[in-house]
């Protein structure tokens, strides 16, 4: 199917803008042939040498008066496309973009940045370009060509306009054998960008790894490799692409080149008029642009339809969560119940998770801790509802998660990460990121809980201070810290802090730990962490060991327990006692309260 039949369901959701637009078009090209016409007329009455003034004024007042209704008609038939296309545009970019936010993880795992955004950018001009640019030179061009030859045969003669147009074809086939060279090209280039996309996007990204380990000569070597490699590609598109012009252009001259010997031939046998061959000159001029518009037109074609593919190819992927349209839409209060019996990443097939039951009644606190890759965050992702497809079941208040709506069930939890996102943006506005009515009170009263308030205060602006990719730098434990008032000032059902006390020192966090225990009395607390001082004093705290719960209890029955659990505590408690002597001080006590 061409880009125009794909693109057809946009067409008849327009159709009311198409048919004004095309009834312009037909308006635009009545008045552009009666030019020709007359320039033909005028030039026969010059020749016969009886041009009275009035005819002279009558001719030139004619030619002036259907030029102007031409160029009206043409503003509107083309003001009327371009507005369509620029709703397509719309449309296609709200749906890719909703489409970006609604996939899971392992969507964003397996696509790389570079593409999605040359998805969102370069794709989705190309195809804008066929429904402004493309729409425009087919109908236009099919249309002018239409009336230009039928004007051809009345006006003037109808053998004349066979010949002459006669080499027109030879132009059909140079496209149609160059286009296919276009679009292998064309998807060789969109490649080429993306791989460019990917490499800046990742050399900014991860700029101070760069320069911490001074391998800045060699990332701007690889990215000049990268440039290099997209411009020998690029120059190819460039040279197929400028065969086009050069091709119309010969086609054209042959015409003319007919055009004078034949017609000629034509006006010396009386046969036609003088007037007559001029205006067949002035009509085979306006095919000019019809010629360039259809050589043009298939090479923007083959690239809407390669852009279009591929946008749809992204469209079509289904995301893994599926919301459940009817499901839930209240999350009330109650307790999480946990029975996994078996979970694997869908792109590995090694167990990460098996047979974790778990029971966390509503108030209490959870600690997770346990080895480096023991499945900790794993547990976690699957109670976010990052992934679905594992065996068993999760309940929160006796409903399966799966049954709660995402955007409902997804708003009681409050989760902070090691590592947080934070947006360019006010340090105001990123804490109220999840409600942006909360007032200022709520937003202090949210940073105070999370012992950030303090460090705002000397802050060059307080709670107007830019954070994030354009804004001052915040240390990590400062970033931990207003993630965490993030997810407070939302009082969320479910608070899981995943590792995210790990950049705050010993005595922020006893003072965090201590206010959630004061205010969170009703709700959840989940803390996974490697430092037992933040699950020290949770109802329960189990161990992950290769992804199952190894050891589980109160922190005084695992240290009774003599397991790995007991084993770092004493490490740290260690290390803890090993620093204090250092510094003289006592902050570190990570004694139970
Ligand atoms: N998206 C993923 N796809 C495939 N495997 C994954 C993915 N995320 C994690 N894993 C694997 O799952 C296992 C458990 O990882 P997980 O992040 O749950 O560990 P963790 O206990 O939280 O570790 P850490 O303490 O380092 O945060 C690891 O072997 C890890 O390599």
């Amino acid at each position: 199917m061409t880009i125009f039949g794909k693109l057809m369901w946009f067409f008849k959701e327009h159709k009311k803008l198409y048919i004004l637009g095309l009834s312009f078009l037909f308006f635009t090209e009545v008045s552009q042939m009666v030019s020709p016409a007359l320039i033909g007329h005028f030039t026969d009455v010059i020749v016969s040498r009886q041009m009275t003034m009035n005819q002279l004024f009558f001719y030139a007042g004619s030619i002036l008066f259907f030029a102007i209704l031409m160029y009206i008609f043409r503003y509107m038939w083309i003001t009327h496309i371009f507005q369509g296309s620029a709703l397509l545009e719309k449309t296609l970019r709200q749906k890719l973009f909703d489409h970006y936010l609604k996939m899971d993880t392992t969507f964003y795992q397996r696509k790389r940045t570079g593409d999605l955004m040359a998805h969102a950018t370069n794709d989705l001009s190309a195809v804008q370009r066929v429904a402004s640019g493309g729409v425009l030179m087919l109908v236009d061009s099919v249309v002018i060509i239409i009336f230009t030859v039928i004007s051809m045969i009345i006006v003037v003669d109808w053998r004349l306009t066979l010949i002459g147009v006669l080499p027109l074809p030879l132009l059909a086939g140079g496209v149609w054998y160059l286009s296919p060279k276009m679009r292998r090209a064309f998807t060789a280039s969109q490649e080429a960008f993306s791989r460019l996309s990917n490499k800046s996007q990742e050399s900014i990204a991860g700029i101070k790894a760069i320069k911490t380990l001074g391998q800045e000569n060699l990332d701007v070597d690889a990215f000049n490799t990268e440039v290099q490699k997209t411009i020998q590609i690029n120059k190819k598109v460039a040279f197929i692409d400028s065969l086009f012009g050069p091709m119309a252009t010969v086609v054209m001259t042959i015409s003319y080149v007919v055009m004078i010997t034949y017609g000629g031939s034509l006006v010396l046998s009386d046969t036609i008029s003088i007037g007559q061959l001029v205006s067949f000159s002035t009509y085979l001029g306006l095919l000019v642009w019809p010629m360039f518009g259809l050589g043009q037109l298939f090479n923007v074609l083959e690239r809407g339809n390669a852009s279009y593919m591929r946008v749809q190819e992204i469209l079509s992927e289904k995301s893994a969560i599926i919301e459940d349209e009817k499901g839930y839409e209240i999350v009330t209060h109650g307790d999480i119940e946990i029975n996994i019996d078996q979970f694997e990443y869908p792109d590995d097939a090694a167990n990460v998770l098996n047979d974790v039951s778990l029971k966390i009644s509503a108030g209490d606190t959870l600690g997770i801790v346990g080895r480096v890759g023991s499945g900790k965050t794993t547990l976690v992702k699957l109670l976010l509802r990052q992934f679905d497809d594992y065996s068993g079941k999760i309940t929160f208040a006796n409903k399966d998660i799966k049954a709660y709506k995402l955007s409902a069930y997804r708003k009681a939890i409050g989760y902070v990460a090691q590592e947080n996102f934070l947006f360019s943006t006010t340090v105001r506005d990123n804490i109220r990121f999840a409600d942006v009515n909360k007032t200022q009170a709520e937003v202090e009263e949210a940073a105070k809980m999370a012992a950030l308030h303090e460090d705002i205060f000397n802050f060059p602006e307080g709670y107007d201070t830019q954070v994030g990719e354009h804004g001052v730098s915040l240390s990590g434990g400062q970033k931990q810290r207003l993630a965490i008032a993030r997810a407070l000032i939302i009082n969320p059902e479910i608070l899981i802090l995943d590792d995210a006390l790990s950049a705050v020192d010993a005595r922020t966090e006893k003072q965090i730990l201590r206010t959630l225990k004061e205010t969170r009395q009703e709700k959840t607390t989940i803390i996974v962490a490697h430092r037992i001082s933040s699950v020290i004093s949770a109802n329960e705290i189990v161990v992950f060991d290769k992804g199952r719960i190894v050891e589980r209890g109160q922190h005084d029955e695992l240290v009774a327990q003599q397991g790995w659990y007991a084993h770092m505590y004493e490490q740290q408690q260690v290390a803890i006692t090993f620093e204090e002597n250092l510094s003289g001080k006592g902050d570190g006590d990570v004694g139970t309260e």
